[in-house]
């Protein structure tokens, strides 16, 4: 048998080709399906999806593996035009996920085509990517047909020379394959900042803080969509291996509070069991969750709200 070479000992990654490693960014507008995409590449559930715009709040990242190539991403806020302090907090944040990255996605939807948002983010693309190539990604193509779907192409092509384009599905994985072949090619080489268990790099409180958030987007729907808030407050060990686990929804005003209580506190009590269920199935272990809720009719301005959501806070008013 052939002496083993420093670097057969010293890899993990496949045999053959040389380990790559990088960051990929996915920006465009709130709603283009960036955490669905995120969450099909990498096969886990760590940013939550909603129907709802706006729903990324955290920078959470993911890690895809591909041959012998480690896939970083930075799932982005997604970019609007920003009214409020906390819209600026995550455009500037979306900005900055783009700026760490080796790639960058553009991400638009099939059906709505060349909009004004997605005018805005080219306007602004050029400045922050550099020499970096940009990928554009054509989502929701279950939604129109293929020649509407080359022309499209074609118009965001003349505007704009993107390095690739990729016609997908996040929802049912058309073309997501060859998109995440084409990104691991396209990161430097390098070893892997990841052990290949582990795929999220989200601390766990955020992950269960966003779960909530998510039950109690999709439980009240249009009545509280962006006014509230939550934050793992405690989050202890117990020895029988569960996690015991409280948590404060914040909400903007008083009347607020009844509705995320609902009769009799009948809503929270739902969504904490919703909840409890995710958390539990994501720790693989019992949790016990406890839901406050508390008004903070100044929470959007408050620094520490932002540095729990894993975003810096905007200067200004
Ligand atoms: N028809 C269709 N719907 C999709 C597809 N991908 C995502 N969606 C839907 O589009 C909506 C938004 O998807 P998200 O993944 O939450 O979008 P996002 O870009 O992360 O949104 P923000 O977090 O608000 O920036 C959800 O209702 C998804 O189910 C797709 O390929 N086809």
């Amino acid at each position: 048998m052939a002496e083993k070479t420093a670097d057969e000992t010293a890899a993990e990654e496949p045999a053959g080709a040389a380990p790559r490693c990088g960051f990929a960014a996915l920006i465009g507008e709130p709603n283009a399906g960036k955490s669905t995409l995120l969450n099909r590449m990498v096969g886990q559930k760590i940013s939550i999806v909603t129907h709802k715009v706006q729903t990324t709040r955290a920078r959470v990242r993911g890690v895809a593996i591909e041959g012998a190539a480690q896939i970083v991403f930075v799932d982005t806020p997604g970019l609007f035009r920003p009214r409020r302090r906390l819209d600026r907090a995550m455009v500037a944040a979306a900005w900055a996920g783009a700026d760490d990255a080796d790639v960058v996605c553009l991400m638009i939807e099939a059906h709505r085509g060349l909009t004004e948002g997605v005018e805005a983010i080219l306007a602004t693309l050029d400045a922050h990517a550099g020499d970096r190539p940009v990928a554009l990604v054509i989502n929701k193509i279950d939604r129109m047909r293929r020649d509407a779907l080359l022309a499209l192409t074609a118009e965001m092509n003349a505007r704009r020379a993107f390095a690739a384009t990729f016609l997908i599905s996040a929802e049912n994985g058309d073309g997501v394959d060859d998109l995440r072949r084409w990104l691991a090619g396209a990161m430097p080489e390098g070893p892997w900042l990841y052990p290949e268990d582990q795929i999220a790099d989200a601390p766990m409180r955020v992950i269960a803080a966003e779960i909530t958030r998510e039950k109690l987007t999709l439980r009240l729907h249009e009545e509280l969509p962006y006014q509230l808030t939550v934050e793992t407050e405690t989050w202890e060990e117990r020895e029988d291996g569960s996690a015991r686990i409280e948590q404060v929804v914040y909400v903007g005003r008083e009347g607020h509070k009844g509705i995320a209580l609902g009769r009799k506190g009948e809503t929270i009590k739902a969504i904490g069991s919703a909840a409890r269920a995710d958390i539990a199935e994501a720790l693989g272990r019992p949790v016990h969750l406890f839901l406050t809720v508390k008004v903070r009719p100044d929470w959007e301005r408050e620094r520490d709200r932002y540095s729990a959501m894993g975003l810096d806070f905007p200067e200004g008013n």
